[in-house]
């Protein structure tokens, strides 16, 4: 796998095909797609923080990490898999582990199945068959709808596709509590909404490598205007989304949506600079790094807002030790 800082690479060289990875794992973790797990697993632990059964008892959490991080990792290994040639042919993705010879196919598949079963009794066995089969769905909507089905189809692959990747907020609310709320749907609202500032800003960057394959991308197919502009709008979606947080969290809403401000400001403000000039890579680069820290600061901010200070519902303390002062004040 490509880390971030090879994808500033992309945009910055004039000869993509010079790009090392600045790490190289071994083989057999490289396909796993390591990278993304960590963002998947804070939605996951989101996904939890909104249920009145947070926080969760140590042993539960731990087997709904390690089952979903097993999942990802699957589903990574299976996407490898199924695209071995595109990825050979691909300038970014022609070095990973099967395209270049690394990892036997055979190898990579008995990883995926190995990893599959063991996710699979890791959910069952430690929290529950329902989080167990959203797992499932995960990875099976990640490897046959996005990757087998939509991506070489349509410029929508990756906004109807980024239903693989919302699905680990709802195995987090599985895990907590048993069953679906509404505010775990919410959470899987915000991550699909996020999803295109967050790719189509990564593809402004890699279009020319998506169209040397015919992967139909929209920026390849509508070129970079249509692009910026369509990230524009799933900006300000993803924003008045993530408000509503506010009321899905059980608690500390307030303190949410007081500290999520900064971030939208900040994503409203570079989808806008990219809107501006959107051939610009460092404006794209610097879009598609955001969207990685913006998420990542939504799930902190959910777990903020669940610790005793948030859910004692600190402004009504503040309006109580106001009216407490007040009389004193006057006196
Ligand atoms: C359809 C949905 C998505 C698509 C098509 C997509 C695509 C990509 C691609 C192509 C990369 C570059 C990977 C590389 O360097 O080889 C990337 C990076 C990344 N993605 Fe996504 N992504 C999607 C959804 C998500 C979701 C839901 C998450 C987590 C919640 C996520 C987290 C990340 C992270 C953390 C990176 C940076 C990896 C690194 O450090 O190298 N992505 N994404
Ligand atoms: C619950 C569960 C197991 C969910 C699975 C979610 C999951 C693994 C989402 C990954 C989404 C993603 C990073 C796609 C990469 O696009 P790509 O495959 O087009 O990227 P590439 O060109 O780098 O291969």
């Amino acid at each position: 796998m490509v880390s971030v800082s090879a994808v500033s690479a992309i945009a910055t060289s004039p000869a993509p095909a010079a790009i090392r990875p600045s790490v190289t794992l071994p083989a057999w973790l490289e396909v796993a797609k390591p990278r993304l797990i960590p963002l998947l697993l804070a939605t996951t632990v989101g996904g939890m923080a909104l249920t009145a059964a947070w926080p969760l008892d140590s042993v539960r959490l731990v087997c709904t990490l390690v089952g979903g991080s097993m999942a990802s990792a699957a589903a990574g290994v299976l996407n490898c898999l199924w695209e071995q040639e595109l990825d050979g042919r691909m300038q970014r993705t022609s070095r990973r582990a099967l395209p270049s010879g690394r990892l036997a196919q055979r190898q990579a598949f008995a990883l995926a199945v190995g990893l599959t079963v063991a996710s699979v009794l890791v959910l069952v066995l430690g929290v529950n068959a329902l989080a167990a089969s959203l797992a499932l769905l995960g990875l099976c909507s990640y490897v046959l709808l996005y990757t087998a089905l939509l991506k070489p189809r349509t410029t929508q692959n990756i906004v109807i596709g980024g239903i693989a990747g919302a699905i680990p907020p709802l195995v987090g609310a599985a895990a907590a509590t048993g069953h679906l709320g509404w505010s775990s749907w919410w959470l899987f609202s915000l991550v699909m909404v996020w999803t295109p500032a967050h790719f189509w800003a990564l593809a402004l960057l890699l279009h020319e490598d998506y169209r040397s394959v015919g992967i139909p991308m929209l920026p390849v197919v509508k070129g970079l205007e249509v692009t910026a502009g369509a990230i524009r709008r799933y900006s300000w979606v993803t924003v008045a989304m993530s408000l509503a947080g506010v009321v899905a969290l059980p608690s500390g809403g307030w303190l949410y949506g007081l500290l999520v401000l900064p971030f939208n400001a900040r994503l409203l403000q570079l989808s806008a600079s990219l809107l501006e000039d959107p051939s610009d890579p460092r404006r794209a680069r610097s879009m598609f790094r955001w969207s990685i820290f913006y998420l990542f600061g939504i799930c902190l901010l959910l777990v903020l807002a669940r610790t005793p200070l948030a859910s004692a519902g600190a402004p009504g303390a503040l309006v109580a030790a106001a009216l407490h002062l007040a009389p004193t004040a006057a006196a």
